[in-house]
């Protein structure tokens, strides 16, 4: 080829590239990621067909790769606003690699490990682009994520969580940016089923037991009329997708739920190291396992958790508020009858707490549906989640389930007989038989709505007051048995309810709901909040 031709083709590319870098920057200004993206992909493209040329000059060439690395870094840019972060980490590291202190590339990889929540990897690209930032009189935005990523980091390695001044707020603004964060729990084979996780020390109520972030989750009002079926339908069907992007966009999210129960041959599954879930770890090699639609759908259908179930609370939400999803770690937990453990939804986070004192080497389990019933009732909804629950207060209550009396008094119950009567009947029985300890909490627990009523009703109580035990006894031993529950403590801030409970009892008892993330004056405000909207 002539010089002249060579020197036309190199103008005309030359145009076609400075066609292209104007209208990629026009899409990135009008936030039009997808198209955005394309666009700097022919550039891309282009540009680095023009590097390949060996005829360019030295100040060309470097000229070629400075437009190559902008470019890169705009591309991921727009592609962490899709959410691909894999992708947009790919471009930040090509860029870097060209010129491994590129300000727009390391600011973009510093956002992006920080929406990865590997927060120190995020600081330390932070760290690096500061000196530029102060040049480029982007000083305050860098030094916005730079103090961000610090307090989240230190979240994240203290489990040091505080709720309490956006609760006094009245939940007034965005709610407060939290770290994922994995406390003293592993994962082990479970005598329940399958999997489960355990904590690794003697922990008191209220601790933090891990925090962690929904791969995905969907939220609607339900309209409270005959279509809100059909709407929580239509809500399943976008997690789906939701779930489906997810797995498709990032190898780890795959690689994660592919350790997820299906509900079949559970006792037979991998126990999968607790540090896989840490987002600071980067894994080498992911898993290659097959994952068709019918396997996510069951995986779905096992391990979703709607938001405001029994055993959750969700903070600051607006009411009539849906909400399902998907969270890492809280799907290796197990149901129990006699749950030690709770559940707070933030935002997309769960933050899971432990509802009573827990011994090294206990299983953390929550209840799925309402364990504050009879064994009967109880079979019947874990029937309907798919499974016979085996929990030590099922097995418990299975063995007792051949004594008459019992039967007779839960029958009575249906029925409409006095609850005071009952509760007598049941504690008079129980000193028969001998029950002590934990296993008196379990059979209070399956009849609580005829305690409730009674310390809640001053005739019964003028009747039955003096030949049952004090309300604070029975609130004691149902709480060291399944752990706090909102209707436990109902009474206990309650100006009619016969017996009050003492502040310390009912801050305690709050402690199990809310953990100990939300501090004494907020503690306080949310019991408030939580009695007025009961009674
Ligand atoms: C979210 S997973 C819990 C973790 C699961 N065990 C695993 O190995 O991944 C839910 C599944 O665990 C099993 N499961 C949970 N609680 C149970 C219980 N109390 N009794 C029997 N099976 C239970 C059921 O198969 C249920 O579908």
């Amino acid at each position: 080829m002539g010089e002249d031709q060579q020197q036309q083709l190199e103008t005309a590319a030359e145009d076609l590239m400075q066609r292209l870098r104007l209208k990629a920057t026009e899409l990135l200004l009008r936030e039009e990621w997808k198209e955005a993206v394309q666009v700097y992909s022919q550039f891309i493209d282009l540009c680095k067909e023009q590097i390949m040329e060996t005829t360019h000059e030295q100040v060309q060439l470097s000229k070629l790769h400075k437009s190559l690395c902008l470019a890169l870094s705009n591309r991921a840019e727009a592609r962490s606003r899709l959410r691909d972060f894999n992708e947009a980490l790919i471009d930040c590291e090509e860029a870097l690699k060209m010129e491994s202190t590129h300000f727009k590339a390391l600011l973009c990889k510093g956002k992006v490990l920080l929406s990865l929540n590997r927060y120190s990897m995020a600081l330390e690209c932070f760290k690096a682009t500061i000196s530029d930032a102060q040049a480029s009189g982007n000083f305050e935005a860098v030094n916005g994520f730079l103090e961000k990523c610090k307090k989240l980091e230190y979240q994240s390695r203290t489990g040091a969580f505080d709720l309490s001044d956006w609760i006094l707020n009245g939940f007034r603004g965005k709610c407060p940016e939290l770290a994922e964060y994995i406390g003293a729990v592993q994962i082990r084979k479970s005598e329940i089923s399958g999997r489960g996780l355990f904590v690794t020390k003697n922990i008191e109520a209220g601790t933090l037991l891990f925090v962690t972030k929904a791969i995905a989750t969907e939220r609607g009002i339900l309209s409270g009329e005959d279509s809100s079926e059909n709407e929580q339908l239509v809500m399943w069907k976008n997690f789906i997708d939701k779930v489906m992007e997810s797995i498709s966009k990032c190898q780890r999210t795959r690689s994660l739920i592919t350790t997820f129960s299906s509900g079949e041959n559970e006792n037979e599954l991998e126990v999968p190291d607790i540090s896989v879930f840490r987002p600071e770890i980067q894994e080498s090699s992911y898993s290659n396992e097959k994952l068709d639609m019918g396997k996510i759908l069951t995986i779905l259908d096992v391990n979703s958790l709607v938001e405001d179930a029994v055993s959750a609370n969700v903070l600051g939400k607006n009411k009539g508020l849906y909400g399902v999803g998907l969270w890492t770690l809280a799907s290796f937990i197990n149901h129990s009858c006699s749950p030690n453990a709770r559940r707070i939804h933030v935002g997309d986070y769960i933050i899971v707490h432990a509802s009573r004192d827990v011994k090294a080497g206990e299983e953390i389990t929550f209840a799925y549906f309402d364990m504050l019933s009879p064994l009967e009732k109880r079979k019947e909804m874990s029937k309907t989640w798919g499974f016979n629950c085996n929990c030590k207060r099922c097995k418990f209550e299975e063995r007792m389930s051949s004594k008459q009396e019992l039967r007779e008094i839960e029958i009575g119950l249906e029925r409409g007989i006095d609850a005071g009567s009952a509760v007598y009947r049941l504690e008079e029985n129980m000193k028969r038989w001998i029950v002590r300890g934990k296993e008196k909490g379990y059979l209070r627990a399956s009849i609580w709505g005829a305690y409730s009523e009674t310390y809640g009703t001053e005739r019964l109580m003028k009747r039955w007051g003096r030949r049952i035990p004090t309300m604070e006894a029975v609130v004691d031993s149902v709480v060291e048995a399944v752990g706090s529950d909102e209707r436990i403590m109902k009474g206990g801030l309650k100006r009619n309810f016969c017996g009050v409970l003492d502040l310390e009892r009912t801050m305690n008892l709050g402690r199990g709901l809310y953990g100990k993330v939300v501090k004494k004056q907020a503690l306080k405000s949310l019991l408030e909040m939580g009695i007025c909207e009961q009674s």
